[in-house]
């Protein structure tokens, strides 16, 4: 028996209840008739664990057996959503836990509810680690996912006077049914300290890091269910703490918070996720987080997953390292420390070794969000790695100098140090040097960094860079988020188009099908319902159903321009108010926000403000009524977008050119039946290219012409030329939706007119015309579901399978 395969529940009805009832009684010490929802919802989850497990195990077994090239994905954040659903679709047992919790009286969708999303990341790059791991265990590709376990996640966004307040995200509070601690894995990690030279035990002279305190890393792993294929891959999530839990002799000395001061101390390094997803604040803490993590796992993989007997010099053929962002790009010094100090090898093997083992990806174009880390910090945390990081730049700007001689300015402007504004690592830099390849995240994106970003780098190495346009998981984000639209899509080409997208090309003939239309708008109207049923009770928001849903859901950010869609939705009530335009002529439109901003980005915080007080007046305006709404539900994140964009029609993608990376909510859109309003920026050039111009509403400026009109670019000049743009900033600036407070819209004006770094202003008429060719489009229900459709049919390539297939192809070679 003990050797034997893991014994799995029978898929039954039977089966699922009586194991229900064993982990309700057993495992929450309850009886079915006191049991509380959250006692019924964790004993759901283990119940659903059990029919994971024979296939986690035998992942496990295979992989050791087989002793494949594994890929680690390296990611501060994961933003994973709700778990139970996803592994019910995973496991294919939704009907089966449906009738089993109703046999037990209970209504599945209440133990749904009870679940708080894992908030373990802050938009984009977190939620796109997610869809990753989930593709790459459909695809059976061995990967572990290596990140850290926050206590606290993305904070709770709350709205007090329309403005932004940020709560503690307690989400380990009413348990944790999905994680396993394996305390057995534990890494002890260093920090501080000094360094200091010795004669090892063969004569050499080599150097020796001296840490002066340390902490215990613990894993939790988290399980990433393939679809329906027995794959079950592995998710490892750090959490620190202190080696010695307290100090009894201080403790008996009375002074007990000293005695527990490392503990607290320790804890520290995994207690909250920074909620920036721009601007770095460099503080200390975060990179102990970075540190602390990528030692972690790098041990992890090196001590514990590979054979003891492994010969490192082969390790490039066992793991590739993928950096997701600058954030883990230590693990590089890390590498060479490992290798060279306790490994022995000597450096120019272990540099061999090193470059072999990494690749980065690059997420964004805002210098401000590239990652530098001052030597005086990195010198008192991580001597022995700053070190490191000087010998490979010495090497580097050798290898430099022998490429490109005599341009020391190249030089300087290559070295992974900066001199100012203080003397620095260029984490980007670093990562570039010793990564085999280097990526953007759609086509756009990576040009402009070899053109923008990394020119001198992009030249000294073309081959080194490459793109890999982003993608989504289809199982999440239309399968589990959108049942209508799946089951619909299934019944007219089958399910095939779950695990292989393109095959939803199949429908683009259905397109012309009057009664496929119909039905498709059926599911769309379908899932307003719903959505409007979830935001009366989640938010007491009412949003019309025979509106277009206009959504515009992302991280608050100045680039992404939330403000030119204020802009417009001022400009259009203008319209009516002032007696311009009829309101009946208007086509009823709702416009939904959801938008979370980094607590100490006060402009942001300011835009929110300002929406929610332009919706609270829209709202309440009887001249207005059923034609023009706005709403902005708290707290947008994974699990509310599930609600949100199978229900819209129209997707705001209109950041200026240039600057969004790829964005990958637009590709959730457009694979749910939304039509997309969006800038030649990011992933919207590939999505528009593949669903034809035909079926995208494109505006606004080119990267290119962006740049040309950047020098001397004077906002105010387009308020002084443009009536329509003076009388909507002049409405704004009235304090007429701010109860005549003229101060309290001051910051948002002010900035449009005098700063406007992002060209809201320089696009404010091309983006009105544009959504007037929405209205038109509007008006004809049928041309525009046949546009949607093809949308859906078009979207196949936005799979995160896909991007898999080209990291694999491209980058790992796994
Ligand atoms: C250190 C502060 C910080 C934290 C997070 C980040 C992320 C890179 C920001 C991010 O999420 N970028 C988004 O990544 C997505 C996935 O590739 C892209 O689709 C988005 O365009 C990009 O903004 C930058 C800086």
């Amino acid at each position: 028996l003990a050797s034997g395969p893991v014994v799995q529940p029978a898929p039954t009805v039977d089966g699922f209840v009586e194991t229900f009832l064993g982990e309700l009684n057993y495992g929450q010490g309850v009886l079915l008739s006191q049991s509380t929802v959250n006692d019924q919802y964790l004993a759901l989850a283990r119940t659903v664990r059990r029919y994971l497990m024979a296939d986690w195990l035998e992942t496990g077994a295979r992989r050791r057996q087989a002793q494949q090239k594994t890929v680690a994905y390296l990611s501060a954040e994961y933003l994973l959503g709700r778990q139970l659903g996803n592994n019910l679709l995973a496991t294919n047992l939704q009907d089966v836990a449906d009738a089993a919790m109703s046999r037990c009286g209970i209504d599945i969708a209440s133990l749904r509810a009870q679940e708080v999303e894992p908030g373990l990341g802050n938009g984009g790059l977190g939620r796109l680690a997610a869809c990753f791991v989930d593709s790459l265990a459909t695809m059976d590709v061995p990967c572990i996912g290596y990140g850290i376990r926050y206590e606290y996640g993305i904070f709770r966004q709350t709205f007090e006077g329309d403005r932004q307040v940020e709560v503690p995200d307690s989400w380990l509070s009413l348990g944790s049914p999905w994680e396993f601690p394996h305390p057995e894995r534990q890494v002890l990690v260093h920090f501080g300290g000094r360094t200091e030279e010795v004669t090892d035990e063969n004569g050499r002279v080599v150097c020796r890091w001296v840490p002066d305190w340390n902490v215990v890393g613990m894993p939790y792993h988290y399980m990433v269910p393939g679809h329906r294929n027995g794959v079950v891959n592995t998710l490892r999530l750090w959490s620190a703490k202190a080696t010695q839990a307290f100090d009894l002799q201080i403790f008996n000395s009375g002074d007990y918070a000293e005695a527990v001061r490392a503990q607290t101390f320790a804890e520290n390094i995994s207690k909250v996720l920074y909620p920036e997803d721009s601007t770095p604040q460099g503080k200390e803490l975060r990179l102990q987080q970075q540190y602390f993590f990528v030692a972690c796992s790098l041990h992890d993989f090196i001590d514990n997953t590979l054979p003891h007997d492994f010969d490192l010099r082969r390790l490039p053929e066992r793991l590739v390292v993928q950096l997701n962002d600058t954030h883990p790009v230590i693990a590089i010094p890390e590498l060479m420390r490992i290798l060279v100090d306790r490994k022995g090898f000597d450096w120019d093997e272990a540099w061999d070794i090193t470059k072999r083992c990494f690749a980065y990806t690059c997420h964004t174009l805002l210098p401000e969000a590239l990652e530098v880390w001052s030597v005086e910090l990195l010198g008192r945390l991580l001597p022995r790695h700053l070190e490191i990081i000087y010998r490979i730049n010495e090497e580097f700007l050798e290898e430099v100098r022998e490429a490109f001689p005599g341009d020391e300015m190249l030089v300087r402007r290559m070295s992974v140090i900066a001199e100012h504004p203080e003397r620095s690592v260029r984490m980007a830099y670093l990562a570039t040097v010793a990564g085999s390849k280097v990526n953007g995240v759609a086509e756009l994106h990576s040009q402009l960094l070899r053109d923008k970003v990394l020119p001198d780098f992009s030249r000294m190495w073309p081959d080194k860079f490459t793109n890999v346009t982003n993608g989504i998981t289809p199982r999440r984000f239309v399968l589990l988020a959108n049942r209508r639209l799946s089951d619909l899509v299934t019944d007219t080409i089958g399910d095939g188009w779950v695990t292989d997208l393109d095959r939803l090309r199949e429908l683009e003939p259905y397109a012309d099908d009057a009664s496929f239309r119909a039905a498709f708008r059926e599911v769309k109207q379908g899932n307003k319902e719903r959505l409007a049923a979830l935001l009366r009770v989640r938010d007491g928001l009412e949003i019309p159903q025979d509106s277009m849903l206009d959504v515009m859901v992302k991280r608050l950010h100045e680039y992404k321009r939330q403000t030119l869609k204020l802009l417009h939705i001022v400009s259009l009530y203008d319209d009516v108010v002032s007696g311009r335009v009829a309101a009946e002529d208007l086509t009823p439109r709702t416009v939904v926000f959801g938008a979370k901003a980094a607590p100490g980005y006060h402009l942001a915080k300011e835009i929110i403000f300002l929406v929610n007080a332009v919706a609270d007046t829209v709202n309440a305006d009887p001249r207005v009524a059923g034609r023009l709404s706005v709403a902005f539900p708290a707290n947008y994140n994974v699990t509310l977008a599930e609600k949100l964009i199978p229900a819209a029609d129209l997707s705001e993608q209109i950041s200026l050119a240039g600057k969004e990376a790829s964005g990958t909510g637009n590709m959730k859109f457009a694979l749910n039946g939304a039509l997309t309003i969006g800038t030649d920026d990011g992933a919207n050039v590939e999505i528009r290219r593949l669903v034809g111009d035909d079926h995208f509403f494109l505006f606004g400026m080119t990267e290119p012409e962006v740049e040309r009109l950047r020098p001397g670019y004077t906002p105010s000049m387009y308020y002084e030329e443009d009536a329509r743009l003076r009388s909507t900033i002049d409405l704004l600036a009235s304090g007429h939706f701010t109860g005549g407070d003229r101060q309290a819209v001051a910051p948002v004006i002010d900035n449009l007119l005098h700063q406007d770094a992002f060209m809201a202003l320089a696009d404010f008429r091309s983006y009105l015309d544009a959504q007037e060719r929405v209205e038109a489009a509007y008006a004809d229900p049928d041309a525009w579901s046949r546009s949607a459709i093809l949308n859906v049919a078009r979207s196949g390539f936005f799979s995160s399978d896909r991007s898999m297939r080209d990291y694999l192809d491209r980058i790992w070679h796994a």
